[in-house]
């Protein structure tokens, strides 16, 4: 028996950053999606190895479950249905089993995603050998939440054979959680990036598991309804960053300028919070379309300014705000930031002609454009053949 998993990626329209420090952030799935396949050996196979396939960077490890058992010997029995977080000794064991496995220097931010994978699956599985291939149709540490996405689906994967949910096994096709299953799988995945990003707000993983766009405050969710449809392009500087590194460095700049950086975290609030409410005005209200779209553009910019101010801008991400201000158009990072993607948001009257023209001189300036659906369903899964 095989289960695939798969969970969306994201944008934040507002928000991040200063959602870690409490602040409001609106956030939306994208139709782009991470793959968790798993199976679990027959006796017949004899097999008693844990192994993973990242097929995205091309590596493959395996582990004697054993030696994973032995990792965590001081760890109580796993229990499925109680997030818990690694402890700093089991987190150095199993850094200690990742070590082993001579990442390549160039990839060494996957050493973390594997660490995550090891806690989820011990935790939730227990020590029994399974194959585990990954795919993704994200681009990896771009801020579109490649690691949340990846968290969400594992815990999908490995809580679908486990007895903390119910599933009907002879579902064809994709199918959904029920509620309370979506909130186990959502703090199983919230446990899983506090070990990649180290200190997570829990928007990521929450618009990953639910999907459609949510306002998420202190670790609470509101699922938005909108009330009109919005169209961005996304732009990959294609400029690696690390989000626990960038994460890290607002939070120590915080701490040097705490009254300033309160004011900053206000201030974006106050963006957020003002951005929810003109996505969720009734169509045919007192604002046309085409205002309602203007002053989404001033508070995006307003956002960037801000994150400007928290030091996560990047000299790629000046070029595509300028080259989009060509055009008239207004932009802003999104996720981390320090490379990684920006949204430009595309009005409704724009003319085609005028898309073409900005992708193309984006896209020679050595970046790459990309369009994706805004909304959309969150985690799924499907039993058997998923094609
Ligand atoms: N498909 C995947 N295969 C392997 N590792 C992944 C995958 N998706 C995410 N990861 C892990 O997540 C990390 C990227 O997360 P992060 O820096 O938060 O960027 P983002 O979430 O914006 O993509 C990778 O370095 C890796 O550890
Ligand atoms: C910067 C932050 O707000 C979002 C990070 O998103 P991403 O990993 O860059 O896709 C961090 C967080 O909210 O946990
Ligand atoms: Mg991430």
């Amino acid at each position: 028996m095989e289960v695939k998993a798969r969970a969306p990626g994201k944008i934040i329209l507002s928000g991040e950053h200063a959602v870690v420090h409490g602040s409001t952030a609106i956030a939306s799935s994208i139709d782009l999606y991470t793959y968790v396949s798993l199976r679990f050996p027959t006796p017949s196979d004899n097999d008693d190895a844990l192994r993973l396939q990242l097929k995205d960077v091309g590596l493959e490890f395996s582990w004697p479950i054993g030696r994973i058992k032995e990792a965590l010997s001081e760890k109580d029995i796993p229990n499925s249905a109680v997030p818990t977080s690694c402890s700093i000794e089991s987190l150095r064991s199993l850094a200690a089993l990742v070590d082993e496995l001579k990442i390549p220097e160039a990839k060494i931010g996957l050493g973390a995603g594997v660490l995550a994978f090891l806690w989820l699956y011990s935790s939730i599985q227990g020590y029994k050998p399974a194959t585990v291939v990954i795919t993704s149709e994200l681009p990896l540490g771009s801020g579109l939440g490649s690691s949340a996405a990846f968290c969400v689906a594992l815990s999908a994967a490995l809580l679908s054979f486990s007895d903390s949910v119910n599933l009907d096994l002879s579902h064809q096709g994709w199918l959904t959680f029920g509620e309370s299953e979506l909130e186990l799988l959502n703090k199983w995945a919230f446990e899983g990036e506090k070990i990649i990003h180290g200190k997570p707000s829990g928007i990521d993983n929450t618009v990953s598991t639910y999907g459609n766009m949510i306002k998420f405050k202190s670790g609470s969710l509101t699922r938005i309804k909108t009330n009109m449809t919005l169209k961005m392009l996304i732009t990959n500087t294609k400029v690696g960053r690390n989000t626990k590194a960038l994460v890290a460095g607002v939070s120590e700049r915080t701490l040097r300028h705490p009254e300033a950086m309160a004011s900053v975290f206000n201030a974006v609030d106050s963006i957020s919070t003002e951005l929810a409410t003109i996505i969720q005005s009734p169509a045919p209200d007192d604002l046309s379309l085409t205002e309602k779209e203007s002053k989404i553009e001033e508070l995006m910019e307003m956002n960037q300014g801000l994150l400007q101010c928290m030091g996560v801008s990047h000299a790629s991400i000046e070029t595509v705000l300028r080259t989009t201000l060509k055009y008239k158009l207004a932009s802003k990072l999104t996720g981390a930031g320090g490379g990684g993607c920006v949204l430009t948001l595309l009005p409704t009257l724009l003319s085609g002609t005028v898309v073409d023209k900005v992708t193309s001189e984006l896209e020679s300036c050595g970046f790459h454009c990309l369009t994706a659906a805004i909304g959309g369903n969150g985690v799924e899964i499907c039993f058997g053949d998923s094609s």
